[in-house]
């Protein structure tokens, strides 16, 4: 495939470099007036119009003039497998019940769970996949899913089963996420060692007896994992080889980025609450700060300190948060206006946060995440459009106008 006259070829980064830390977050190198050829389902060359080799020009091409060509969104976490919607809790949040109200109030977490135990796995599969199309036809490239919804051996391995299905299913590389420490199961309310015990003797064994996962995440939050217990749960998922994830002070500042961090976690997810000794903890680890602005949006929380981040020169990444609690949509056009909007990032921040950084929190920018030769061809095409800012500016409305995964134009 080869595509010519494209006003802004995006996201140029050097195949070699892995991730952004702060000030390298405001470079997005960009090609003007220029042509790309995708052979098989990796990039295979780029360059200027005006210098396009006649080899290369004789070929059949799509036109983009006016357009731009964008690496695919890497969206480091969502929560997609689930079995029903939790509307009522919307209503409950607009009459003004807090998160953790309407978590003990039964709603939040347990809600799902159990609706969850009722699905079968079939079910899941089909409404999973409903939405996980929708995802990539916004521009989602690469994708991360948790578990965590199970919350007992057979729903959370029930969970895991899905997500393996829809790894097999669809042209985007998946990452799976043992999210088992999300909450705790009613049954073990008062017995907080015995739920922890269920997850390192039965839940891991056979999760990686069946290389169900890749990451391990708990929500070390007050009323959900304590820091003790989640230092716990990541050193049993690490002796299986499960790197952690951790859903980190979104609700209060709980020490859970610093025992991360001492666990070598690849990412801390949320950090709505943040203060300068959490920042510290970050410096000298590889730790990506994913931050997930359709959650602050949607519970009105506070919004993450991005440029705090950044200027402390760590790696900030975007994601979709998507689940049915919290974040009810996985559209990561919208997550990246929320970027430039209300985390104060600029459109090359957030677009670098949303791309090659998103693929570092995946493990996968050596193939995912900038446009580089050798790079797997996932990418849109965008509607025609007078400037790069001018897709987070116009927030609300969909830019993209054709998906391209593995070199093939994606459908649905
Ligand atoms: N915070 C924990 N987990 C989800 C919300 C889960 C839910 O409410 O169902 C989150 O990332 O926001
Ligand atoms: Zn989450």
């Amino acid at each position: 495939m080869l595509i010519t006259n494209i006003k802004g070829l995006v996201g140029l980064h050097p195949k070699e470099k892995l991730v952004l830390r702060g000030s390298e977050m405001s470079n997005l190198p960009v090609l003007e007036n220029a042509w790309l050829l995708i052979e098989n389902d990796l990039i295979k060359d780029f360059g200027e119009m005006d210098s396009i080799p006649p080899s290369i020009s004789c070929l059949p091409s799509t036109d983009a003039v006016d357009k731009y060509v964008f690496p695919s969104w890497c969206d480091s976490h969502s929560h997609i497998v689930f079995a029903a919607s939790r509307e009522e809790e919307f209503v409950m949040k607009i009459q003004g019940k807090s998160y953790e109200e309407i978590a003990s109030a039964g709603g939040g977490i347990l809600n799902s769970a159990t609706k969850l135990r009722e699905a079968t796995e079939d079910d899941l599969f089909e409404s999973a996949l409903v939405r996980l199309n929708r995802m990539i036809l916004n521009g989602t490239g690469a994708l991360e899913i948790k578990s965590g919804y199970g919350l007992s051996v057979e729903s959370e391995i029930k969970m895991l089963k899905v997500i393996r299905r829809l790894k097999e299913n669809f042209p985007i590389p998946i990452k799976a996420t043992f999210l088992a420490a999300h909450t705790y199961p009613i049954e073990y309310k008062g017995n907080h060692q015995g739920y922890i015990d269920l997850i390192i003797d039965e839940m891991l064994p056979q999760i990686a007896k069946e290389n169900l996962a890749d990451y391990i995440d708990v929500f070390c939050e007050k009323g959900f994992f304590s820091v003790e217990e989640t230092d716990q749960i990541l050193k049993a998922g690490a002796h299986y080889g499960l790197k952690p994830k951790v859903h980190a002070n979104q609700l209060s500042i709980s020490g859970a980025v610093e025992i991360a961090v001492k666990n070598n976690a690849v990412s801390v997810d949320h950090l709505e609450e943040t203060n300068a000794e959490t920042i510290q903890s970050l410096l000298n680890s590889n730790t990506i700060v994913t931050l997930l602005p359709s959650c602050s949006f949607y519970l009105g929380i506070p919004f993450g300190n991005a440029k705090g981040f950044m200027e402390a020169n760590l790696p900030v990444a975007l994601a979709s948060d998507y689940n049915p609690g919290s974040t009810p949509s996985g559209n990561m056009n919208f997550v990246v206006s929320l970027g430039c909007i209300k985390l104060k990032m600029l459109p090359e921040q957030a677009i670098n946060a949303a791309t090659l950084n998103g693929a570092a929190a995946l493990e996968l920018s050596g193939d995912f995440g900038s446009i580089a030769i050798g790079k797997k061809a996932n990418l849109f095409i965008t509607k025609p459009m007078p400037s790069i800012a001018y897709l987070p500016y116009s927030f609300g409305e969909t830019q993209i106008e054709t998906v391209i995964l593995n070199g093939e134009i994606y459908n649905g």
